[in-house]
């Protein structure tokens, strides 16, 4: 009664009448009103130059993030607005270097938990984790994993399940059709879908390393780890959108069991490999002696991630910790090494002297050893040349001599990752406690800000940036350069399996480069765009090529 007395005061007061429905919908109109003028025109974020809409819509970068044109996008806005721009209404993307040392090369900025919460469905890991204290316990443990030493200890397997599993595959179909095909072979050569095989041969080598186990996609297997990690990632994607999902274990059933079905895997794999390294201490303790392969087993990821110990507090890690550090390790291992490859080979195409001349350089530094010493010095191996991995050993093809023999190599590798960084996402952290300034802006705690790692290494710290020439990472400059680049970020956050994305990316390119000769299948291919989902893809997820056996591996 006294409600409706209400409304009525105040519809005589305005002139009109109203209803509670028209009072309901004022209110509603009102408040939104007062959003947009708030966030349009007096929130402290909107002195940061960008497009008008982002600052008034919460889900403005939504539509770019589902067609995997983020990047792209954020890239022009950067072009259109500057070094500081707003991407969304929480959202800010740096590109100056000052704001970017503010942000990463301390545990200030946290990540932001809206972007990784979606991989923490078990426990959260190194990755995932925003907690310094956290982060700083699993980074003693985990670091002696992926350290140089280590990474050079398990050389042996990433050579055997990566490079040299991908040239038998190559040479293999290569053989094949030249069987069928003749002499047309030489004009046709053997289409093959590089970027599949690329992805192939990343994720047998993570899950020989990881898991001890490799899943054997080279050779055809149709191990279902492939689609247990669609299912992870697209749960991670939901949950990182609908956080909720991870309480209410409603929907989305098949996912949901292949994501459990890839940690029960991880906790076979563990157990599995407890009892390798069981097996071994004993022979060694009846001085039995270790073959090669148990020995390399011995020094895996998964062996070491074992051992793994706090030097601190001789903490180790839990049964759960190691499962979710091996699903993380291959989670973030695969396609940013096989995006990255690809890549390599699309710039390589481009630039056909460049291509000539690497592979010149590799062909002259990894001669084809005389197995048999054929005198007066013209060789004697019989061909067809077996391709395996005892002939990769004796051409000395390791990542040491890869740097020292053809240093354009890893050159051509960090341009491509320069220009094209496989993982393009923006790294969003957020603005701590009192809010701070960057880039001469004032950010208020909360604000998610972050660098996109396309726009700055297409941006004004780089000569020509827009020029693949990597050239610009040898010689003195080189190392100056190589500060600059951020494609594994920097600081403590830094990708933690840099090492090991250089050997494995050295290798396969070398090992292709020397076996074989490419040529992109069509301009189709080139053409294509490509799009990011954490890493960069082919839009078509595919990346045809022809592809010849060089002619010192193919018989008379
Ligand atoms: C070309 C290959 C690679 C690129 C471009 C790359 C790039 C990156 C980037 C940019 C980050 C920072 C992510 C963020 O802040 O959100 C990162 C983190 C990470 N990367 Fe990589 N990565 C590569 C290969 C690898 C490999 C081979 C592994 C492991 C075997 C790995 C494991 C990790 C882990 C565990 C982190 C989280 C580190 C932390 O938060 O402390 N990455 N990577």
């Amino acid at each position: 009664m006294a409600n409706s007395a209400i409304v009525t005061l105040i519809g005589s007061a305005v002139g009109v009448q109203i209803t509670w429905l028209g009072l309901l919908l004022a209110t509603v109109l009102g408040t939104l009103a007062s959003w947009v003028v708030y966030h349009a025109f007096l929130s402290p974020l909107c002195h940061v130059p960008g497009p008008f809409f982002c600052r008034i819509l919460p889900a403005a970068l939504h539509p770019q993030l589902y067609m995997g044109r983020h990047y792209m996008w954020v890239t022009e806005m950067h072009r259109l607005y500057g070094p500081v721009v707003r991407i969304g209404h929480q959202a800010v993307s740096v590109i100056d270097r000052a704001s970017i040392r503010e942000i990463y090369q301390g545990y200030s900025h946290i990540k932001a938990r809206i972007w990784y919460r979606g991989l923490d469905q078990y426990t959260s890991g190194m990755f995932t984790t925003p907690h310094a204290v956290v982060h700083k316990q699993l980074k003693r443990q985990l670091e002696p994993t992926f350290s140089r030493k280590a990474v050079r200890e398990m050389e042996s397997l990433v050579l055997e399940h990566g490079a040299a599993g991908l040239a038998f595959t190559i040479a293999g179909r290569c053989a094949a059709e030249a069987a069928l095909a003749g002499p047309k072979h030489g004009e046709t050569g053997t289409v093959v879908d590089l970027f599949s095989l690329l992805n192939y041969a990343t994720l047998d080598t993570i899950t020989q390393l990881a898991l001890g186990r490799n899943a054997c996609l080279l050779r055809g297997s149709d191990h279902p780890i492939v689609g247990w990690f669609h299912s992870f990632g697209m749960m991670a994607t939901l949950m990182c959108a609908f956080p909720f999902l991870k309480d209410y274990k409603f929907g989305f059933r098949q996912m949901r069991q292949d994501t459990q079905n890839l940690y029960d895997h991880a906790v076979e794999c563990i157990t599995e490999k407890r009892a390798t390294l069981h097996e071994i201490s004993a022979d060694c303790a009846a001085g039995r002696s270790i073959d090669d392969k148990r020995q390399a087993a011995e020094k895996d990821i998964l062996a070491n991630l074992l051992r793994a110990e706090d030097p601190q507090t001789n903490d180790k890690l839990t049964e759960v910790q190691i499962a979710v550090e091996t699903i993380n390790t291959m989670f973030a291992g695969t396609e940013t090494i096989s995006a990255g490859l690809t890549l390599t080979f699309l710039h390589l195409f481009r630039h056909p002297n460049l291509y000539r001349k690497v592979q010149d350089e590799v062909v002259r530094s990894f001669p084809v050893p005389d197995l048999f010493g054929g005198e007066d010095g013209c060789p004697t191996t019989p061909r067809p040349l077996g391709l395996n991995l005892a002939l990769l050993q004796m051409m000395g093809i390791t990542y040491a001599t890869i740097k020292e023999r053809v240093p354009l190599v890893e050159a051509i590798i960090n341009e491509t990752l320069r220009i094209t960084p496989s993982a393009t996402t923006v790294l969003m952290r957020e603005v701590p406690e009192g809010g701070r300034v960057l880039g001469g802006h004032y950010m208020p705690a909360g604000t998610n800000v972050g660098m996109s790692l396309m726009a700055y290494h297409h941006g004004a710290e780089w000569e020509d940036p827009h020029l693949f020439q990597p050239e610009r990472f040898l010689g003195p400059e080189g190392e100056k350069n190589l500060v600059k680049l951020m494609s594994f970020s920097l600081g403590p956050r830094q990708c933690i399996g840099r090492n090991l994305a250089y050997v494995e990316m050295s290798l396969i390119l070398v090992v292709l480069l020397r076996f074989f000769h490419f040529e992109v299948a069509s301009s189709a291919e080139m053409h294509q765009d490509w799009l990011e989902f954490v890493t960069l893809r082919p839009s078509t997820l595919k990346f045809h090529c022809r592809t010849w056996l060089r002619a010192e591996f193919c018989a008379a």
